[in-house]
């Protein structure tokens, strides 16, 4: 019988699962699973790796508690996986501060001291914890594994990785640390299994999801990411506001007379393409509106990661690729229509048609800019760190 891992990957909109036999030197899907949070009766279903239905729960109303939901996916496991073991469960964790830049197994001492990262990750962290707390209830004899969306940015270094505030502060940990990188490390092992050359190439991916931030990628490395001590910054996102003037903090705290609770709230939750519409989070319904202040979010949206793009460049002295991933970078041509339009001046070009059929390569010929677009899987990069820590130590 052989070993398997369960994957869990708590995004700011939904769990993702994962179950991968990791007998293999490349982890193979056994069945998946979504508990998506923005449906208005969220509930798990878990398909094989074909997308056939196998099962179904859905969240009981009124709980945001789900030691009884994930009691019965464990219970449906375990049926599934018929005497097979499972050998430990992966997680995402979105921060790891300045400990923790490598997946480590699970004790009572680093979920004291992820807990306290929370600060910076209000709507990330307590969510990855989460589904740690509920195995470790369930299962405590199961082995659990961290894998960090900060971990693939531990090389940054000044001055991509520095803030202009005085140097003490960085002694403390404040600091750009980055996110999404499981998924840019996922992309980045996706391009060299395209082709070998890629790792020479100077590349931009874009995790354009309800989250979103574009990594600047050299030799398969991170070099410069647009998300920094927290995943507030950058681009616009669902709710977030990415980059902002400080100064509009101190005068809603100061002026406005906010409290900082509520800042955090409006900041983290209230903003974004959610905000700037008034309308909705989701890229598909701003798409679909005609309200002007929808198209005008949409519009900001694809500026500012066409400026943010830019900035990347400009930590790779040049642009050889540009790769589209997550949510609304797999599935919105619309939206990376308008981007590469916006950045035709860097050369970037791409093909109308093939863009639109959602094709893995969508730049138009003799762009000087290869233009790709390739599905991200986070649940993948936890299940190698897993399988590679299970059976290496490391
Ligand atoms: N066909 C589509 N067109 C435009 N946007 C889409 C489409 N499908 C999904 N999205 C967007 O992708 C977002 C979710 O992206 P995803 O990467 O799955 O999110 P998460 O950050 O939770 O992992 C949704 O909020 C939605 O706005
Ligand atoms: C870090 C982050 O923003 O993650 P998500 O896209 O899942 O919200
Ligand atoms: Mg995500």
């Amino acid at each position: 019988m052989s070993d398997s891992v369960l994957v869990l990957n708590a995004g700011s909109s939904s769990i993702k699962f994962g179950l991968f036999d990791i007998a293999p030197a490349e982890p193979k899907l056994q069945c998946r699973g979504l508990l998506d949070e923005q449906e208005k009766v969220p509930r798990i279903v878990m398909s094989d790796a074909s997308g056939r239905q196998l099962f179904e729960r859905r969240r009981p109303s009124g709980t945001s508690e789900d030691n009884g939901l994930f009691s019965d996916v464990f219970a449906w496991i375990e049926d599934y996986l018929a005497g097979g073991k499972l050998a430990a469960v992966g997680h995402r964790i979105v921060h790891g501060g300045r400990a923790f830049y490598r997946p480590v197994v699970i004790t009572g001492q680093a979920i004291a001291a992820l807990e306290a990262l929370t600060p910076l990750a209000p709507l990330h962290q307590p969510r990855c914890l989460a589904p740690v707390r509920a195995v470790q209830s369930l299962r405590p004899q199961l082995t659990q594994i961290a894998c960090f969306d900060t971990a693939f940015h531990h090389g940054l270094a000044p001055p991509a990785s520095r803030f202009a505030i005085p140097r003490h502060f960085e002694e403390r940990g404040i600091r750009r640390y980055g996110f999404h990188g499981l998924s840019f490390e996922y992309v980045a092992s996706q391009l060299a299994a395209i082709a070998p050359q890629w790792a020479d190439k100077r590349v931009v991916v874009a995790h354009l999801g309800n989250g979103a931030s574009l990594c600047a990628l050299q030799k398969g490395n991170s070099v410069d990411t647009t998300m920094g001590l927290t995943p507030l910054d950058g681009l616009v996102m669902g709710t977030r506001c990415g980059t902002i003037d400080p100064g509009v903090l101190l005068y809603l705290l100061q002026e406005e007379r906010m409290s900082v609770d509520d800042v955090q709230h409006l900041l983290y939750e209230g903003s974004g393409l959610l905000g700037v519409s008034g309308l909705s989070a989701d890229m598909r319904a701003l798409l679909a509106s005609q309200k002007p202040e929808a198209r005008e979010a949409v519009d900001l949206f694809t500026f500012r990661v066409a400026a943010e793009v830019a900035v990347m460049a400009n930590t790779l002295a040049g642009l050889d690729g540009l790769v589209f991933t997550g949510g609304i970078g797999e599935h919105a041509a619309d939206i990376r229509q308008r981007v590469c339009d916006r950045l035709s001046w860097l050369g970037v070009s791409i093909d109308t048609a093939a863009n639109a059929q959602g094709e893995q390569r969508i730049a138009a010929k003799g762009s000087p800019v290869d233009v790709l677009v390739i599905p991200t899987n986070e649940e993948v990069s936890i299940a190698r760190h897993c399988r590679s820590l299970l059976r290496t130590g490391r």
